[in-house]
């Protein structure tokens, strides 16, 4: 789904209120009504006994607020809405739907200026929601004065029962709206949920910024489709939507070789669980064959928990006369016989666990320099990379030799330390679709929100995982996955987005079953069958 700007937004707003054609003030309680229904099915019985504490600013966010009101005053016990009056220019559809709140008999309505004004207020804990409507994609500065004192006494009131209207307000819903001011985080609020409409805004996506946003959901506001169909937009939400044109189901008829031979270089000693994990869950994804190129000490341990893998032994116990610092702890460089049959894999995942000895390093040029299909590069791949960047020789640069179309899976450290730092979230996101498109990679920067960039400039954001999927091992689960897509003959773009979409989901679903504290990565692998189905 298409990620618009808050000037996108304001357009599509306007073109469906001019085609469609629907009047603005029908267009806000369309709009509310959407909200009032996912609060509606989110309290269910317990509706009549919340009490809600709706804040409203004096634009179309807080127009939204008091439609809000008015529709759960039918329902609620006691609404109070509070104005906050941070400025005299109150927007049309906000004064239509204040004359019509002042009617409604169990709504008390209250109208804050000043710091003062804000003392009366009390919010109990039990069965009080507050509703944040003081901003919406309108706010363009740091809010100041009432406003900064509202979204300050609402933050520190001990109840977190907070639902923002649109986006958090104190938020920006993207970098341009902000005129490049920071946001600051005292004057934002906290929400548990924020009910956005039509679109998700851009700031969501931004890991820095979701102890904000909480959780949330998109509501179709009917906007005019084929008007957002035609607005350029770089940015798009992974949705399971996608993901289904993505899914080729199987038919009959195929074979081991019709979903692909992928060879999986991973490993060291003391790091053989993550050759484990990155094997078992590129098993799970449904490759038709597999090999595993792991150290010797680790061969047993393979060949013994995971019996489906086929483990490279070819040159091991050859006397390699080039080298004669091999290692059975960690993975050497290939003999010309294996470096020749590499060529004929469908692809390649390398990098978990394997370490950074010089050996390995070798090893790494020696396939980045042999292939030249796309491959997908992790972790301690990628740290090899990154100690062997040449900034003055592009003939020196190992990036370079990365085959095109290749997939590489940095967290935001490893990122850093391949490609420099950045100052600022935005930034980093900039420079992530920079160096997709001039290398003509895949980059997809993990994150509570993974980022996927795409050669052509786009940013796929996901919103599927768990926060108990950050932890050791969950990375070599994903680079089994994609590897294994790849060798089936998705596509690097379709292997990405898959991947992150199984390995998310199957987080998900792991964190329901056994909590994000004691869900391990493994649990992933068992959870990916139950996700295929759900495609
Ligand atoms: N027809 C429409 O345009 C619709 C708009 N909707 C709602 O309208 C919202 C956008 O409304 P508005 O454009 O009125 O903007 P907001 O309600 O977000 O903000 C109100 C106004 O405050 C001013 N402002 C911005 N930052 C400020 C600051 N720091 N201090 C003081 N004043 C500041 C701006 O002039 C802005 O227009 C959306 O987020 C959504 O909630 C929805 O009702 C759907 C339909
Ligand atoms: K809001």
């Amino acid at each position: 789904m298409k990620i618009l700007s808050a000037n996108q937004m304001r357009q599509a707003d306007q073109e469906t209120i001019k085609n469609e054609p629907i009047s603005s003030l029908a267009l806000m309680e369309r709009a509310s009504k959407k909200a009032f229904y996912w609060i509606q099915n989110y309290f269910a019985q317990n509706l009549i006994n919340t009490e809600f504490h709706i804040f409203c600013g004096i634009g179309n966010n807080g127009g939204d607020g008091l439609v809000l009101a008015r529709l759960l005053s039918n329902f609620a016990f006691q609404i109070n809405v509070y104005v906050v009056n941070f400025s005299d220019k109150r927007s049309k559809d906000f004064e239509a739907n204040f004359e019509r709140i002042k009617e409604i008999s169990n709504v008390q309505l209250v109208e804050l200026k000043e710091k003062a004004d804000l003392e009366k207020i009390i919010i109990s804990n039990q069965n009080n929601w507050i509703i944040d409507a003081i901003f919406g994609y309108g706010l363009n500065r740091v809010p100041e004065k009432i406003a900064a004192k509202t979204i300050e006494f609402i933050n520190q009131s001990s109840n977190k029962n907070i639902i923002s209207i649109d986006i958090p307000s104190g938020l920006f819903a993207d970098e341009n709206q902000s005129k490049k001011q920071h946001f600051d985080k005292k004057i934002t609020i906290k929400a548990a949920h924020t009910l956005t409409f039509q679109s998700p805004k851009l700031s969501f996506f931004f890991d820095e910024y979701s102890e904000f946003i909480g959780n949330f959901d998109v509501l179709d506001i009917g906007l005019d489709k084929n008007f957002i169909e035609k607005l350029d937009s770089q940015n798009y939400w992974l949705t399971p939507q996608k993901i289904k044109q993505i899914y080729k189901p199987r038919t009959r008829t195929g074979h081991k070789g019709t979903f692909g031979h992928a060879l999986l270089i991973v490993g060291s000693y003391g790091k053989i669980g993550a050759a484990q994990l990155s094997t078992k869950a590129a098993l799970r994804s449904g490759i038709g064959l597999l090999s595993v190129r792991t150290p010797k000490c680790g061969v047993g341990i393979l060949q013994t928990a995971i019996p489906e893998a086929m483990v490279l032994v070819d040159d091991f116990d050859q006397e390699n006369k080039k080298s004669k610092k091999k290692n059975k702890y960690i993975l050497n460089s290939f003999s010309d016989e294996l470096l020749e049959k590499i060529k004929d894999y469908k692809t390649i995942g390398i990098g978990c666990g394997i370490g950074t000895e010089k050996q390995t390093q070798k090893l790494l040029l020696q396939i980045l320099k042999t292939i030249d299909y796309p491959i997908v590069i992790d972790a301690d791949a990628l740290n090899i990379l990154s100690q062997n960047r040449n900034y003055e020789n592009d003939k020196q640069d190992w990036l370079n030799f990365v085959p095109k179309n290749s997939i590489l899976t940095p967290h935001p450290k490893e990122f850093e330390r391949l490609f420099g730092k950045t100052f600022s979230v935005e930034k980093r996101h900039e420079l992530l679709r920079d160096l997709a498109q001039k290398h003509q990679f895949y980059i997809l920067l993990k994150g509570s929100f993974s980022a996927l960039a795409l050669p052509n400039g786009d940013i796929y954001h996901s919103s599927f995982g768990d926060i108990g999927m950050a932890t050791g091992g969950s990375g070599d689960v994903l680079t089994g996955i994609i590897t294994s897509l790849l060798a089936q003959g998705y596509n690097s773009e379709e292997s990405l987005l898959l991947g992150v979409f199984l390995h998310g989901k199957a987080g998900e679903l792991a964190a329901k079953n056994k909590s994000s504290e004691a869900m391990l990565p493994s649990d992933l692998i068992e959870n990916i069958c139950t996700i295929f189905k759900l495609i």
